[in-house]
Order: structure tokens, then sequence, then C-alpha cells
């Protein structure tokens, strides 16, 4: 696990756009893994300014989402998918069939979650894999209690998470119940991933996280089984570690 403490949001977001335009000039073919929620945002931006200011280019890049929302259509401004076309994918000259996040309509369910698992089999895994994390640990939509070899399922959200991420939607009883994500099987396929954490309120998740001890009770601490992952973290967001980790 490497730690990389930055200042603040701007930095972070910077830090986590530097490694990933590192991994395109690698290989500008590679497979980016991309989450949604108000964390990337700033990574997203400077994604664009790459662009526009660092002839980066996403032509040959294709992208694999982590969760979607069940019963959403991909044009419900609400959707990850609809979060992703504006602040990402219509920025960039990304060919938009390189971009994937589950379809949260499909019927049956199963088969959706199992067409995804293939696909990211098929295109990827990816190379590179950004994370949020939520405050009780999830990570994509896993909330605690997930197995370590899930694949891609259908989850019930907590309450917890339908309430933080109702500021989203006009009202709290319009957040979906369910949503389709990766499991920690899924993520875990990634060669690289990288964590994003800023603010006060992802202190708590960032100490327990940093503890490493590793259990269902906190999704996040899976990552620990991975042998290239990078947490990016703000002050806010470290101010409750006290004991630092090398
Ligand atoms: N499914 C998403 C996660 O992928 C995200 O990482 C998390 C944190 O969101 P935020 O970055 O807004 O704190 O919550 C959402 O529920």
């Amino acid at each position: 696990m490497k730690l990389i403490c930055v200042e603040n949001y701007e930095e972070m977001s910077s830090k986590a756009a530097q490694l990933v335009e590192q991994q395109i000039q690698r290989d500008d073919h590679s497979v980016l893994g991309l989450a949604t929620g108000s964390t990337p945002l700033g990574l997203y931006e400077k994604l664009i300014q790459g662009v526009k200011e660092r002839n980066i280019s996403y032509k040959h890049i294709r992208t694999v989402n982590l969760d979607e929302y069940r019963g959403l259509s991909g044009d419900h401004p609400n959707s990850y998918r609809y979060f992703m076309n504006e602040k990402l994918f219509q920025n960039i000259d990304i060919m938009f069939e390189n971009t994937y996040v589950p379809n949260g309509k499909a019927v049956p369910v199963e088969a959706e979650c199992q067409r995804y698992e293939e696909l990211i089999d098929k295109i990827g895994p990816p190379d590179l894999q950004i994370l949020g994390m939520g405050m009780n640990g999830h990570i994509g939509f896993n909330e605690p209690g997930t197995p370590e070899t899930s694949v891609t399922h259908c989850v019930q959200l907590e309450a917890s998470t339908r309430n933080s991420n109702a500021r989203f939607f006009s009202d709290r009883d319009e957040v979906p119940t369910h949503a389709i994500t990766m499991g920690i099987q899924s993520i875990l396929k990634s060669e690289q991933i990288v964590v994003l954490a800023s603010g006060k309120n992802k202190a708590q998740a960032v100490k327990r996280f940093l503890e490493g001890r590793i259990s269902t009770d906190f999704p996040a601490s899976f990552l620990w089984e991975h042998n290239h992952v990078t947490l990016i973290v703000d002050k806010d967001a470290y101010s409750l570690v006290t004991a630092k980790e090398e």
C-alpha cells in the first residue's frame, strides 16, 4: 500500500490525474476503471484539462464503471451513466462505444450482472481502477458484509448510503433501493488501484482502512490483499490517523 498525503482536494485530484495520465502514456490502449460520487469530480476536471493542455488522448482508451443504480436509465440525470457522460466522456476524445456502465434497466438483473462481469474479463480487467470510499467503507456499492469472492451483482443499498447519496436527488425517497455493482473480486482483478479520500467526513473511514484489519465489515479493507494500491488522502481525510503507516 502506497500512501500519498496531500494538502487538499485540489492536490488529491492533480495527483490522481497524474497517475491516470502516466498510465495512458505507458499504454494508449489502456482500460480504465472509473468511479462516481463527489470524490473523483476534481480528477475528471483535471483529465479534461489534460486533453486540452497536455495532449493526452483517449482515442483508444476503454473504460468500465464500477456501478449503476438499479431502475435508472442512462438518460436519467441521477444515473451514473449520465454522470459519466456529463462530467467526463463528452469532454474528452473518448469513443462513446468504448465506455461501459452497467445497464440499470436491464431485466433480468442477474443476466446483466453476468454480462458485465464477462465484459470486464473480455476487455479488461482495468489497468488502473479509481475508487472512492463510502463512509461505511463501501467500494463501488459493495456494502459491509459483501464477501470477498463477490463478482458483479445486484445489492440492496444500506439506509446510510441512501441517506448520504440523497443530496443528489430532489427527494430522499427517489434514491433507488438497489444498485448493480462490480464485486470485491471484480475490483481486485485490476492491475493497479488508486483510492481517493478527501474531507473530514472520510476521516473515520480512512483511519479504519489504514488499520489494515481485513474484514467483511469494512469492504475497502480487502484492498490490503492487492499488491498495487495507492491511497491518496488530503489532510482532512487523514486527520484522525495518529500512528502513520509506512
Ligand atoms: N457508489 C458510490 C461509490 O462508488 C462512491 O465511492 C461513494 C462515495 O461517494 P462520495 O465520493 O460522494 O463521497 O459513494 C457512492 O455510493
